[in-house]
């Protein structure tokens, strides 16, 4: 039987392009473009899918949405949007939307999509609160798109998300946003960097103790799963987890219940779990370090953040609303030159969103007029670390051929100096793929802290070029 689609949409064009493509699959495809029209269209026939843009002549397609929904409860609707931005896509999912696309959209994509509505007939979402006023996710290129679409979808269930991205792409945003927006917002929210934690504490951070569990434990400690009771636990860094807690952690994820150590009572936790890392699961997975059977549990609904050098669309705005955020937090209010925008949404950016965010910082504190110019943004560039960090690509055997050329090193330091040129560019990799973050940057170098601290200072490493601010 073929089905019927009402299609709102005021630009003919686009709308053509629909039409043509659902009456190719079989559809037959009433159109209108206006709120008045698809109220008059859906009084006089029955049908299986409405596809409704967002602004129509007479008003918002959007917010007329909970009327229809109310009349026609069984009729899924499909939006589709030129304002992409999380809050359209969310505002959209809660007024009963059954799918949200994007504008510019994958038509192949759109056709599927409407078939599966007909077919399945399922409203995803029922009567939601309104989202309040969710964090703030900046980015509307089709890879941050698609990121908004996974994060309407587990705002109304309590799926296990695995956030997965470079470090400083916004996994912890993600992690936040899907609490703040999803069904637990009253519950709290709770973070857990499994990194941070000296591995014998992590099983007593995550499950709790009891007095007396072992040297030092002076008192009763809740654990974060007890804490997260009615919200969320935000797992971050799970890749670094220690083989012991991943095993208790998988335990606790299959039977709900946890056991604080030391103690012999099993608690019930009602939790919802969204993990995150930024490293590559697969290899720690071939390599025995991470569980194969936990990251299935984890990964049930995978989420990956692009890195930013790949939606170098997202880079100006993003600047703009760090600038904003600056102005908020008592800086001085500065804008950005189109040139300088243009030459920030052209670097590499190995740090991610933060890197930006803390060259935006930088630059608003630099910055002598009201207007951040290309040149202010070049000073700093050429300053930062990533620049030094390159020097590091030059032959390390060339460069002490050059050095022996010039000394015959009688002090005896050849080595020294040979291991300091190494050391100095992976230090700054290091520091500048973690914003500056030296807890971070000596887990990846697989070194003490205190260690990474004494080599920065012999090493004359300024840490501020790394950090925020
Ligand atoms: N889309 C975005 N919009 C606004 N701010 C963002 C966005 N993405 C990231 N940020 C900001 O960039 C910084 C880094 O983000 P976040 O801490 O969430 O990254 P992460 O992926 O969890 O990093 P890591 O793996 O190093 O912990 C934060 O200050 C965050 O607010």
């Amino acid at each position: 039987m073929a089905h019927r689609a009402l299609l709102v949409e005021d630009d003919n064009a686009i709308a053509m392009v629909i039409r043509t493509a659902l009456e190719d699959e079989g559809f037959i495809v009433d159109t209108s473009d206006t709120v008045a029209g698809r109220d008059a269209a859906l009084s006089r026939n029955q049908y299986g899918v409405m596809l409704t843009d967002v602004m129509l002549l007479d008003g918002d397609g959007i917010e007329t949405l909970g009327a229809v929904r109310e009349t026609y409860p069984d009729m899924p609707v499909i939006i589709l949007s030129a304002q992409n931005t999380l809050d359209t896509a969310v505002r959209a999912t809660d007024r009963g939307a059954f799918e949200y696309f994007p504008k510019p959209f994958d038509l192949d994509e759109l056709v599927r999509a409407t078939r599966q509505a007909v077919e399945s007939r399922k409203s995803s979402v029922a009567n939601v609160d309104a989202p309040g006023d969710g964090l703030p996710l900046i980015g509307r290129s089709q890879a941050m798109q698609d990121v908004y679409r996974l994060i309407t979808r587990v705002l109304k269930n309590d799926l296990t998300v695995l956030i997965l991205g470079e470090s400083g792409t916004g996994k912890e945003l993600v992690a936040e946003a899907i609490h703040n927006l999803g069904e637990r917002k009253a519950g709290p929210f709770v973070p857990v960097n499994t990194a941070a934690i000296p591995r014998e504490l992590i099983e007593s951070e995550l499950f709790g103790h009891e007095k007396g569990a072992f040297t030092g434990a002076i008192a009763r400690n809740i654990g974060k799963f007890e804490q997260a009771h009615g919200g969320t636990l935000f797992l971050d860094e799970i890749g670094d987890m220690p083989a012991e807690a991943q095993t208790r952690l998988l335990r606790a994820l299959q039977s709900g219940r946890i056991r604080r150590v030391g103690g012999s009572e099993e608690i019930a936790v009602d939790v919802r779990i969204v993990a995150a890392t930024n490293r590559d699961l697969l290899p720690l997975i071939e390599n025995g370090s991470f569980r194969e059977d936990l990251y299935y549990r984890l990964n049930v609904v995978p989420i990956k953040l692009p890195p930013l050098r790949d939606r170098a669309d997202d880079v100006a705005p993003l600047a703009m609303h760090f600038l904003t955020r600056a102005a908020n937090e008592g800086l001085p209010q500065k804008s950005l030159s189109d040139e300088a925008a243009h030459l920030l949404s052209q670097q590499p950016w190995r740090g991610n969103v933060r890197e930006l965010q803390n060259l935006v910082y930088r630059a608003v504190l630099l910055a002598r007029k009201d207007v951040i110019d290309a040149e202010t943004i070049r000073a700093i560039l050429d300053d930062s670390p990533r620049d030094i960090a390159d020097g590091g690509n030059r032959d390390i055997g060339a460069v002490i051929g050059e050095w022996l050329e010039r000394s015959d090193f009688s002090d005896g330091t050849l080595y020294q100096e040979a291991l300091a040129e190494l050391e100095r560019p992976v230090f700054r990799h290091a520091l500048a793929k973690t914003g500056g973050n030296q807890l971070k940057a000596a887990q990846m170098l697989g070194i003490n802290r205190n260690t990474l601290r004494k080599r920065l200072s012999d090493l004359e490493i300024e840490l501020d070029k790394f950090s925020r601010g």
